[in-house]
């Protein structure tokens, strides 16, 4: 079998190059482009050398839409603006794509949900294992624990991250009000300051750290009398997510268009 043709979107980035990193290490996959944002220092440079793993032949290029014969699937972990304008580019020319980026909204998801009709996407806030698995267990908490317990996300990241709560976070949230029949939209409350009254039971509380060199670090405190439930993930180094995506890559090879997210690719969704 051939291996599937791999192009990493913000390939100089901190996860575009340890992106390019794990799809180089992955059986049955092969980086054959790599883009980063117009003006960036790193145009022209070998991706696999700003990866460190040796020349790899693939010089990073300014425009997706120049280089679309070169590839099968995109890997995007860039900003909401950059993965709709690559979304476009995969939409015309019938290319895959795994999408990480966070900070999107609704409209921008419903644009990827429209565009998911006509190709194949993986869209992911969080693409380790470990994350997907919390989500399965944030689901069996839930429906146990009730309305008898208070909740509150708390995450901690590095201090370049630009979106608040994380995807991650936010998506630990829908899984919770999901369960229990809440409408996260009108039950959450993200940060308290000055006189707040009470807490009332029926609301998620979000928390956000950023500082220093935090990879990514999720906790969910599930609260009662007498006692306290915490379902926690440290992610230690990036290369976590990137491996989940490299396999979320291989794992779209041959599907129909459709809307996916990690647990479809992990099979937790069963
Ligand atoms: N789903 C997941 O498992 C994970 C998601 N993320 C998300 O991935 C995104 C990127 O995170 P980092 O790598 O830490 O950020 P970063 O800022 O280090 O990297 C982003 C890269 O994208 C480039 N870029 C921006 N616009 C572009 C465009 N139009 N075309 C090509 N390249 C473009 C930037 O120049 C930069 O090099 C964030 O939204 C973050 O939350 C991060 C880690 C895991
Ligand atoms: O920006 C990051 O670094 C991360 N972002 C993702 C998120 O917003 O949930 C996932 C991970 O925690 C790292």
């Amino acid at each position: 079998m051939t291996d599937s043709r791999i192009a990493v979107a913000g390939a100089a980035g901190r996860m575009g190059r340890t992106l390019v990193q794990a799809v180089t290490a992955a059986d049955g996959l092969a980086l054959t482009a790599g883009t980063e944002r117009p003006g960036s220092p790193f145009l022209g440079a070998d991706a696999g050398e700003l990866a460190g793993v040796g020349c790899l032949n693939v010089p990073i290029r300014a425009r997706l839409d120049e280089v679309t014969d070169a590839f099968d699937c995109l890997i995007d972990f860039t900003t909401p603006a950059g993965t709709l304008e690559h979304l476009r580019s995969c939409e015309a020319a019938g290319r895959s794509m795994v999408i990480g980026t966070t900070g999107l909204d609704a409209a921008q998801r419903q644009t990827i949900e429209r565009a998911a009709q006509r190709i194949p996407v993986v869209l992911a806030p969080n693409m380790s294992v470990g994350v997907n698995l919390c989500f399965k267990l944030l689901e069996v908490a839930a429906q146990v624990l009730g309305d008898e317990v208070d909740i509150e996300i708390l995450e901690a990241h590095h201090r370049h991250k630009v979106d608040a709560p994380s995807g991650t976070a936010l998506k630990m949230g829908e899984v919770i009000a999901t369960t229990l029949g809440r409408d996260l939209g009108a039950v959450a409350v993200y940060g308290r300051e000055g006189h707040t009254g009470p807490r009332d039971r029926a609301t998620i509380g979000f928390a956000t750290v950023r500082a220093g060199d935090v990879v990514g670090e999720h906790s969910v405190w599930f609260v009662g009398e007498g006692e306290r439930i915490e379902i926690t993930h440290k992610a230690s180094n990036r290369m976590t997510f990137a491996r989940g995506a490299a396999r979320a890559a291989a794992w779209l090879a041959g599907r129909p268009a459709g809307l996916y997210d990690m647990r479809d690719v992990l099979g937790l969704n069963h």
